[in-house]
């Protein structure tokens, strides 16, 4: 399984960075356009956007009963008869994501299935607790049984350029997470610039996460495309200087059909085919299945189904 080890903290790498926002920018608004997908390669793009979800449940009203049916959805997440059509069997999501308090639940009803449990961590979504808490959270949730830990950054220590403190608090991180994988939520919506996300970007893969998250959901702008394709920039320039693949999430208001294209569409161009997998790449989401069916479903039928046909993501 991919790991990333990490490096030394390397600041020089992004002393100088400036980055031109409006070439970002239109850049970005080109991927959406560059691939006019052909029918049949539509829905093998939208099967692997299923593959790729880390299914999300994170409510404040969150149960064991919604993470079960969260869970059985993970397991089955396209009608059978739909699949058959295509000729895909045993499709399942990438991992399911929840509450440290619902990780043990998730993992009875996910059973020998094989699908990762993700937990967020760390005092997640604002990351506002004292660190020795923050480390305690994560060791909870591996102890429960999480394969994966999402956890988020300190806000302020990348805001006020504090970048050998927040290089170790995710170290340490990390090493709390021990056998379980770990993401970095950037929170990239309150980090004021794209040079900041960039060099957040750094930091936290030179601490070693296995991946890069955009956003908790919880901001008032999550996952965008610009943001987006800094970080992947980002990732490529270290796989260049360490030789290191380390994996992106784009999360947060990822809803529609058309957005688990475009995001894709931007991992193969920016990272190439091996940013296809969900070993390296997974789409956050706590309510685009249901889009993604009812578009596989039109593929498949030539029209789309009532919504009561289908379950409900
Ligand atoms: O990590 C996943 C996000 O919390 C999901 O955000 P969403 O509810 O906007 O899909």
């Amino acid at each position: 399984m991919r790991r990333n080890p990490g490096t030394d903290l390397n600041t020089d790498i992004f002393a100088d960075i400036h980055i031109n926002t409006p070439a970002v920018e239109r850049r970005a608004a080109t991927l959406p356009a560059r691939r006019s997908l052909k029918k049949e390669h539509q829905a093998a793009w939208l099967l692997n956007a299923v593959r790729c979800i880390d299914l999300t449940t994170l409510a404040g009203d969150d149960t064991e009963d919604r993470v079960a049916r969260l869970c059985a959805k993970a397991r089955q997440p396209i009608a059978p008869d739909l699949l058959e059509a295509v000729g895909v069997t045993g499709l399942t999501t990438g991992a399911v994501c929840v509450y440290p308090t619902m990780v043990a639940a998730a993992k009875r009803a996910l059973g020998n299935s094989g699908i990762p449990v993700a937990s967020v961590a760390t005092g997640f979504p604002a990351g506002l607790m004292p660190l020795d808490l923050r480390l305690a959270e994560i060791r909870y949730a591996v102890d429960q049984g999480a394969d994966e830990i999402d956890i988020v950054i300190s806000r302020g220590l990348a805001l006020r350029g504090e970048w050998s403190a927040l290089y170790d608090e995710i170290r340490a991180m990390k090493e709390a997470c021990g056998q379980a994988r770990m993401k970095a939520i950037l929170a990239t919506g309150e980090l004021k610039s794209l040079e900041n996300v960039a060099r957040a970007s750094h930091v936290a893969m030179q601490a070693g996460s296995d991946w890069i998250k955009t956003s908790t959901g919880k901001e008032g702008v999550n996952a965008t495309l610009p943001v987006s394709l800094v970080m992947c920039r980002a990732i490529r320039d270290h796989q260049a200087m360490t030789g290191h693949k380390v994996a992106f999430k784009p999360a947060g208001g990822l809803r529609t059909a058309k957005d688990a294209l475009n995001w894709q569409i931007l991992m193969k161009e920016e990272l190439g085919r091996d940013w296809l997998d969900p070993d390296l790449f997974r789409i956050g989401a706590s309510s685009l299945l249901g889009d993604l069916e009812r578009q596989i479903s039109h593929h498949v039928t030539g029209r789309y189904a009532a919504a009561h046909r289908l379950a409900i993501a």
